[in-house]
């Protein structure tokens, strides 16, 4: 690359599909049952590479990609992930998806690490040169590029570190330990659990985890998240979130046994769709006033959260900890009810962007694994997590009579796709 062209300029040729789909994308559902029935089912896929088939994940992508537009596919030298693409852009070079990341694609086997042949033949032909050869998380990939030192002043002995995805490398900066449990609250919502041992399930993913050859971690994704809250803000609280603040002080824990469940897009986990809000008799009903919509919506989020982590392997121990982490992880009556539907302390760390501070000690990590350093050692000497909220007995107490509505929803959520959005009192979104 020429160091006197910008990055924009000299790349702006090389991409082969312009208007890449982003995670929220759920279009590739018949792509998703295609690839199970290859492997054996559902169940069999999860088993092996972490997940059932999702929508958003790379492999129904890329058979989508190939069967809409095989020209493009065939034309195609590399396929790369957005983090092993930014890589790529310091390596000068492609560089290799790292086995943490990877695991957010249906294609490699969570197990033995390996891309998994059956995956790969059943979305398109030629697939495994195209995407490269996994690495662990921590690998050196060699040397940033000429036009790197040329153009911003690197060190020419500046090493590439392999980059993660945005859920690993938070996993990483919120300095997860066993038995805690990360709660992002992003644009999306995700949950992260440190797994010693791997229980794919129907719901809710499992990666390699970024930082310890041994273990697993558990995620799982909502769509549903700050997007749902700052809806319900501005239909609720006039776009405020100091008055969404009050409405959750001015309401009791378990919202007097109303909840609602407000997903204004299709959900991931679960896969549901509409507004549901039940009253204290469990009966079905159109609607809230502000302050009990505003509770119903944080507790519903959170209870959903906690039943899916409980299935994924998440237990209580007495240790456990909340790390919460994200855009509203700044709002400290959101972190009340997170800390009273868990039952357990929530923690901050100063900064709410984890995810790139996980990427800067992955780097670290990356360079001192060679001289025997654990990620513990690289990280020892970052300040401690602060205390943001401890759980009220009172609240957990209260909290106890919204289990049966959840798991209602669950059970029913075939249903609950059919309900039409536009009827529920919200706007559709934009508008
Ligand atoms: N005080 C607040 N209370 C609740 N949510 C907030 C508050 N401040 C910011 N947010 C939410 O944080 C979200 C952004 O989180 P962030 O972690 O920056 O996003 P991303 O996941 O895209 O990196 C916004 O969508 C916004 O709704
Ligand atoms: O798809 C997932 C996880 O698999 C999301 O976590 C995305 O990675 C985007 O997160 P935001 O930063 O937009 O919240």
């Amino acid at each position: 690359m020429k160091g006197s062209l910008l990055f924009h300029q000299a790349l702006q040729d090389c991409f082969s599909v312009l208007d890449s789909p982003v995670w929220m994308d759920s279009s590739t559902t018949a792509e998703c049952r295609s690839l199970e029935a290859a492997v054996g089912g559902a169940q069999k896929m999860a088993s092996l590479t972490g997940s059932r088939a999702y929508e958003r994940f790379t492999g129904s992508q890329i058979a989508k990609l190939y069967r809409t537009n095989p020209e493009r596919y065939l034309g195609t030298e590399r396929v790369s992930l957005i983090s092993s693409f930014a890589a790529s852009l310091f390596l000068g070079d492609y560089a290799e998806i790292d086995f943490s990341d990877g695991s957010g694609m249906n294609l490699l086997d969570i197990n033995i690490r390996e891309w998994v042949p059956t995956c790969l033949d059943a979305c398109a032909p030629g697939l495994a040169k195209k995407l490269g050869n996994p690495v662990p998380s921590h690998t050196i990939l060699g040397n940033i590029s000429p036009y790197l030192v040329e153009r911003y002043g690197f060190s020419p002995n500046c090493h590439v570190i392999a980059f993660t995805g945005d859920n690993p490398a938070s996993l990483a900066g919120m300095r997860l330990e066993e038995g805690d449990i990360t709660v992002s609250l992003g644009t999306s919502d995700t949950v992260f659990l440190w797994l010693k041992k791997p229980q794919p399930a129907l719901e809710g993913h499992v990666f390699i985890h970024p930082m310890s050859w041994q273990a697993y971690m558990g995620l799982i994704c909502s769509k549903n998240g700050s997007l749902a809250r700052e809806r319900v803000c501005a239909d609720c609280a006039d776009g405020s979130w100091e008055q969404f603040s009050k409405s959750l002080k001015e309401t009791v824990p378990g919202n007097k046994g109303n909840i609602g469940f407000y997903y204004f897009s299709v959900e991931i986990t679960p896969p549901a769709i509409g507004i549901h809000r039940f009253n204290a008799q469990d009966e079905k009903v159109s609607e809230f006033s502000s302050n009990v919509e505003i509770r119903s919506l944080i507790e519903g989020q959170f209870l959903s959260k906690r039943i899916h982590a409980e299935k994924l392997g998440y237990c209580l121990m007495p240790q456990s900890r909340i790390l919460a982490t994200g855009g509203a992880s700044c709002n400290a009556d959101i972190l009340q009810v997170l800390a009273d539907v868990f039952e357990v302390p929530v923690y901050t760390l100063e900064t709410t962007n984890s995810a790139c501070l996980g990427a800067a000690y992955q780097a670290k990590f990356g360079l001192l694994f060679a001289e025997g350093m654990s990620f513990p050692d690289v990280v020892s000497t970052a300040a401690p997590h602060k205390l943001s909220a401890r759980p009220n007995p009172a609240a957990v107490q209260l909290l106890c009579v919204l289990e049966t509505p959840i798991l209602q929803l669950t059970a029913h959520r075939t249903q609950c796709k059919l309900l039409p959005q536009e009827s529920q009192g919200y706007p559709p979104a934009g508008r």
